[in-house]
């Protein structure tokens, strides 16, 4: 049976249970449950702390994790990345009150408070700073407020936080970070249940990366036509009852068909219609 980690908390819990539902796993409907076994589809999925994920995974007791790569980094434990998954996007990075430095180069003899301490040591002595790293376990931005540190190191989303604490981003990011599929580095090679996961999880990123377009278009134009919808191997293109006119079925990004259905309709394609996917194996 293959044993899957799953954050427990955090803002990677519930977008990672979402992803695994899609992918046709069962998934806890009680906070409190622990461990989850899906003996339909061979998995056990233990709930744990994101920032423990990799630890479990890196000493071999679990085969698979989902967590954070700044969580796996961080950790220094013996995992690697295998799949990215879309979400819970995010850059690791310097801030500080307006005044106090402009670059890391300045940090020399300060404090920087962070819950990323491993990454943050690792980041500094590289850029060759001797500044203190204090650990905090969140809420970090009032670490400045309360003299426990002059800069933090913290995960940035939006930004949104940072500027209520009334404070400004330094320097380039330490790291960009987002949820990812994590295994031991000691794993011996990727059995057919690991890869069989991994190609269910895929699914579920095309399936809500993409859509299905259909449309119509004059047979002299088809050429002009599938160069704006390559798809990802080669579209399907079929006769229609009039002889000058083929039908043309391809994958596009969602984020793209609008751009792509206004272009078709200028090249003369009609009956343009995007559909779902749903879910897939590519
Ligand atoms: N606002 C955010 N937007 C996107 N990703 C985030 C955000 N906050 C944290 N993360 C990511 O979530 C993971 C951290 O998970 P963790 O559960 O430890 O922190 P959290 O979401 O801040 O939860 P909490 O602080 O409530 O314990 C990291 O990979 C981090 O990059
Ligand atoms: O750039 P933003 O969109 O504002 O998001 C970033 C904030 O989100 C997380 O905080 P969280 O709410 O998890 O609290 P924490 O600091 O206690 O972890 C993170 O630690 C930042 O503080
Ligand atoms: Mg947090």
């Amino acid at each position: 049976m293959l044993r899957i980690a799953v954050p427990n908390k955090g803002s990677l819990s519930e977008p990672a249970s979402a992803m695994l539902h899609e992918a046709g796993y069962r998934q806890r409907k009680d906070r409190r449950e622990l461990v989850l076994a899906d003996s339909e589809n061979d998995v056990e999925f233990f709930f744990l702390r994101p920032r423990d994920i990799a630890v479990y995974v890196g000493s071999g007791k679990l085969d698979l994790g989902i967590t954070g790569r700044d969580l796996l980094l961080d950790s220094g434990a013996g995992a690697e990345e295998i799949m990215q998954l879309g979400f819970a996007g995010s850059t690791l990075r310097y801030a500080t009150r307006p005044g106090t430095a402009k670059d890391v180069s300045e940090f020399g003899g300060m404090t920087v408070a962070t819950s990323f301490p491993g990454l943050v040591r690792t980041h500094l002595s590289d850029q060759q700073v001797d500044a203190s790293v204090v650990e905090l376990d969140g809420a970090v931005e009032t670490a400045i407020q309360l003299g426990v540190a002059e800069i933090i190191a913290d995960v940035v989303e939006t930004g949104t936080t940072l500027r209520n604490a009334g404070l400004e981003i330094i320097s380039a990011p330490v790291l960009h970070s987002e949820a990812v599929v994590i295994r031991s580095t000691g794993a011996s090679a990727e059995g057919p249940k690991i890869g069989q996961f991994l190609r269910r999880m895929q699914g579920v990123l095309v399936a809500r990366q993409y859509v299905m377009m259909d449309y119509d278009i004059r047979a002299e134009r088809l050429e002009a036509a599938v160069a704006l919808t390559p798809g990802l191997e080669s579209p399907t293109i079929s006769p229609l009852h009039d002889k000058g006119w083929v039908a043309v079925r391809s994958m596009v990004r969602t984020d793209e068909a609008q751009r792509i259905m206004d272009d078709l309709y200028e090249l003369g394609a009609r009956a343009i219609l995007t559909t779902g996917i749903h879910a897939c194996r590519l």
